[in-house]
């Protein structure tokens, strides 16, 4: 999503309380990046040209086998502030992409040169850009990192093969650190650490390392470790360089201003700092260890040299590679990007550790009969896969789809079908992006990304196949597009702006489909819902800036949803007759219908087929495990929407005309829970399962007590009989819709059929992370589950995560080297300032873990800072949706309701 700078200063001027607050900082972290990687096709700026010919496709085209085990599609994490932008603009630089480097402080990283582009209105926000390093070609993909823009997160994770997460080595493993990390494993995606900002006074790389194991449950194995040096003629330390284990080498830059030169020396015993030496040799050792218990050929070294030292650097690092590919282990390296040290190894690593695309396990996708197929296996004829992961609107080239190709070649000209909205699309033109470079090229091939202009309607998470491809409806499994929490009316300046406005906000949804639109059906307002109230701001600024449409804004709610009350109840309508005029012609149909009360707390990831489950044996796919119910399920005719479920599961035979066969396939449709249609038709089964579909659709869409869309309800058609031309496709859905909407009103009390009481109000609750120093736990706690309402889930500390430490004394020997920081000039008030924003000291900082209802997360900011004095801090995002209690839901009934 293109966000102008005016957007994003005007959203965090508007929002004034505490709430919006919180998320316009990290706003700001998740969009800073994204902007500064942004791109132009007419650079002008000479400061930011290439230094060399980088055109990674031009000078690579003749080794297209090579491009893909040379490719790597990786993206960078963090917490705000971690590096990721002073990180990012130095590997730019380094890999010959930018003549000189952007200093983040006073504001000339290719992000502010971006400014006046976008203020010309040429501007490419980029999502993804190229540059190559040894020989590789790496797609850095830009991944945002805040609950407001969820589908801006989940969308480039899906497409990265593997992770760099930067961690700030004084502040450690951050709340938000926590949130995209959970991410990017729930994903499977390989990861690797840099411990960034070394040279700060407080910085502890070995405690950055322990606090990886507790906090975020992984195997951090140390491949590098600070080279802290007395300066001259004091007894003051500073961060100089690292000490590479695997070579048993010492790293410098100091011989450029810029840090271009590496200078590696060998770390012997003859070393002259017998301490460097020493802990080096630890690290050494604990390396070994910690590979030869996991990997097979290390073991075989080791028993063979028995020598810790003697063992080769490639083939450690091989073994690091297969351990990393699988996500056994995190390799952690550490420098100051800051002060140009660190860079270039750590470029080094993405090309050793991460995975190329064919290492990844194939991507997951679905036939239209709900068989899974792997995607990406079938040799060099395999027909063209893409996802588009990402739609920008440019002002000049039109929209802009960033795609990730799964399989085959994306060409030029191509056309395409989109699976997802079922239209064909052509591909007019094929895009590279490249720092400040745009390069256009004749295809994108298995394993790339590239951007596709003249897709007409394509958005994000859809898949595009080969427009000749018989296989009308194979999808990729999406991006997962999460229901929005926050809604707001959207009210055209005059009735001429009314269609113009929702154009816009059309074209707004297809960049960002987190974003919804829909009309309230008592008041004819136009609602646009979002993530969050700064996603809704943002979204509001673009309608006016840059689709340059006429509207205002009405408050922003919290946006519920509704249910049934009571878990696992089944209510019950078994014919529910349908007979009305609809302009003129007679309309008529029966139905029977059961809606059941699911028993679930929505969990926002359940529709993802994980890439994890892809197994690399073919056989396996679709005979067993979630792959094989979600099979199952399909073939019944079952489909979610929404967290709801919906059976529709028609029989194709058409009735049978003699007693016996009639009783027969009753008896079956019975056992199989499938519909034979009575009476008479002349629909095919298609079209009525589309209309009876629809009539479930349009039930659930309004719930009976506030008009809140419905959740956790899983509804059947147990029966349907026809009246010839008179069961028009509108008429099925509007006796559909009828029956469902009855039932849910009859609930599990059919006797009172009373809806404030069969029916419950849910809320959205958020996962949230609270960072506070030890003093502060009792108050915090006592707060979110007092006022708050909120269920506390655990307290985490540095040394009481019981199950790693166990594990710690038997398999996985975790080695993190002791901490010396920097002293020199400066330290004093360096080392104040530097843990005035951390949380007290590093040894008391306890993590706790919460759910908490969103509604009384608002103006949490402000309430944390007054709660902690300054010192804590937090991150949520949306994990579901939670029943309110009876008396909340009755007297916000009588607030909306109007007393
Ligand atoms: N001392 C020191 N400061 C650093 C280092 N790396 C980054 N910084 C500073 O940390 C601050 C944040 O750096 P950014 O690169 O903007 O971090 P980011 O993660 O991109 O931050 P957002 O874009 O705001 O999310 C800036 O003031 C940088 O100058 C480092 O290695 N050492």
């Amino acid at each position: 999503m293109q966000v102008p700078a005016g957007a994003i200063r005007s959203a965090v001027r508007q929002n004034t309380n505490a709430f919006s607050r919180w998320t316009s900082c990290q706003y700001h972290q998740q969009h800073s990046f994204h902007a500064r990687v942004t791109a132009s096709v007419t650079p002008v700026n000479k400061a930011f040209m290439p230094i060399q010919s980088t055109r990674w496709y031009s000078s690579h085209a003749h080794k297209a086998d090579e491009a893909i085990k040379n490719t790597r599609n990786i993206g960078i994490i963090a917490h705000i502030d971690a590096g990721k932008t002073t990180t990012t603009e130095r590997m730019l630089h380094y890999a010959g992409f930018t003549r000189r480097i952007g200093d983040v402080d006073s504001g000339d990283t290719i992000m502010d040169y971006m400014k006046q582009e976008r203020e010309r209105g040429i501007t490419i926000t980029s999502a993804a850009i190229t540059f190559g390093w040894k020989d590789h070609r790496i797609n850095l993909i830009d991944t945002p990192g805040h609950v407001d823009f969820t589908i801006e997160v989940e969308r480039s994770i899906r497409v990265l093969d593997g992770a760099v997460t930067i961690l700030d080595a004084v502040a450690g493993v951050e709340a938000q650190t926590e949130t995209v990390w959970q991410q990017a494993a729930r994903q499977g995606i390989p990861r690797i650490a840099f411990v960034n900002k070394m040279d700060r006074a407080g910085a502890g790389f070995g405690r950055t390392v322990r606090e990886m194991r507790t906090r975020l449950g992984c195997r951090p194995m140390v491949v590098q470790i600070p080279l802290m040096e007395s300066l001259q003629g004091s007894n003051d330390i500073q961060f100089n360089g690292v000490v590479d284990v695997l070579t048993m080498e010492v790293l410098r830059w100091d011989s450029d201003p810029k840090g271009a030169k590496v200078v590696r020396s060998p770390l012997d015993s003859n070393y002259a700092d017998q301490e460097v030496y020493q802990e080096a040799v630890k690290a050494r050792v604990a390396l070994v260890e910690q590979l030869s218990a996991m990997d097979e050929n290390i073991i075989e070294l080791f028993l063979t040299l028995e020598d810790h030292m003697a063992i080769e650097a490639k083939d450690l690092q091989a073994a690091i590679r297969r351990l990393t590919l699988s996500s056994t282990i995190v390799p952690v390296l550490c420098g100051a990007s800051f002060r140009n040290i660190g860079v270039q190894p750590l470029m080094d690593s993405v090309v050793d550790y991460l995975p190329s695309p064919e290492e990844r396990p194939a991507a997951l996708g679905r036939m239209s009969d709900g068989k899974v197929v792997e995607i990406g296996n079938g040799g060099p004829k395999e027909r063209l896969c893409a996802l588009a992961f990402k739609v920008v609107h440019d002002a000049r080239r039109g929209p802009m789809v960033f795609v990730r190709v799964y399989a085959g070649q994306l060409n030029e000209r191509a056309q395409l079908w989109n699976s997802s909205t079922h239209t064909k699309e052509r591909a007019n033109k094929l895009l590279q992006m490249y720092a400040m470079d745009v390069e256009e090229i004749p295809h994108i091939t298995k394993g790339n990304i590239g951007v596709v202009l003249g897709l007409k309607d394509t958005r994000t998470g859809d898949t595009l196949l080969d427009g000749h491809d018989p296989r009308k409806g194979l999808a990729l499994s999406g991006i997962k597009v999460p229901s929005p929490v926050f809604f707001a009316s959207i009210e055209p300046m005059s009735t001429s702006d009314e269609k113009p406005v929702e154009e816009a906000i059309k074209a707004l949804i297809r960049e960002d489909p987190s974003l919804g639109m829909r009309v309230d059906e008592e008041t004819g307002q136009t609602l646009l819902g979002g993530m969050g109230e700064l996603h809704l701001e943002v979204a509001k600024e673009r309608l006016v800036s840059d689709f340059k449409v006429k509207a205002e804004m009405g408050r922003m709610r919290i946006s519920f949803k509704e249910t049934m009350r009571g878990a696992g109840v089944v209510s019950e309508v078994p014919a529910w007759e349908y007979d009305r005029e609809i302009l003129g012609k007679r309309g008529r149909a029966r139905v029977g219908v059961t809606v059941e009360r699911l028993e679930r707390f929505e969990d926002q990831e359940d529709e993802r087929v994980p890439e994890s489950e892809s197994s690399s044996s073919k056989a396996e796919v679709g005979k067993k495990g979630k792959k094989g119910q979600a099979d199952a399920a399909i073939h019944m005719g079952l489909e979610e929407y929404d967290g709801n479920e919906i059976i529709v599961s028609l029989s194709e035979q058409s009735p049978s005309t003699d007693e016996a066969g009639a009783l027969a396939a009753a008896e079956k449709a019975a056992a199989t829970g499938t519909v034979i249609p009575s009476g008479s038709t002349d629909l095919p089964i298609p079209v009525l399962r589309t209309s009876i579909k629809n009539g479930i659709l349009s039930a659930l869409s309004r719930g009976p007590l506030l008009g809140y869309a419905q959740t956790h309800l899983k509804v059947r058609l147990t029966d349907l009989h026809l009246y010839g031309g008179e069961s028009t496709p509108a008429a099925i859905s509007s006796c559909v819709a009828a029956a469902v909407t009855e039932a849910i009103r009859l609930g599990g009390n059919p006797s009172t059929g009373d809806i404030d009481n069969n029916s419950v109000l849910l809320e959205p609750i958020m996962d949230v992370r609270v960072e506070v120093a030890e003093k502060d736990v009792g108050t915090v706690i006592g707060d979110i589950s007092g006022t708050r309402r909120g269920r506390v889930l655990s307290l985490g500390h540095d040394d009481d995560s019981t199950a790693h430490r166990e594990e710690d004394e038997t398999e996985f020997h975790l080695y993190a080297p002791p901490d010396s920081t920097y002293t020199g000039p400066g330290s004093a008030s360096s080392s104040a300032s530097s843990s005035a924003g951390a949380v007290g000291t590093m040894s008391d900082r306890r993590s706790i873990r919460a759910q908490v209802p969103l509604s009384s997360m608002l103006g949490y900011d402000a309430a944390l800072r007054a709660l902690t004095g300054g010192t804590g801090k937090f991150a949520m995002e949306v994990i579901g949706y939670g029943e309110m209690d009876f008396d909340r839901q009755r007297d916000l009934i009588k607030e909306m309701r109007g007393g």
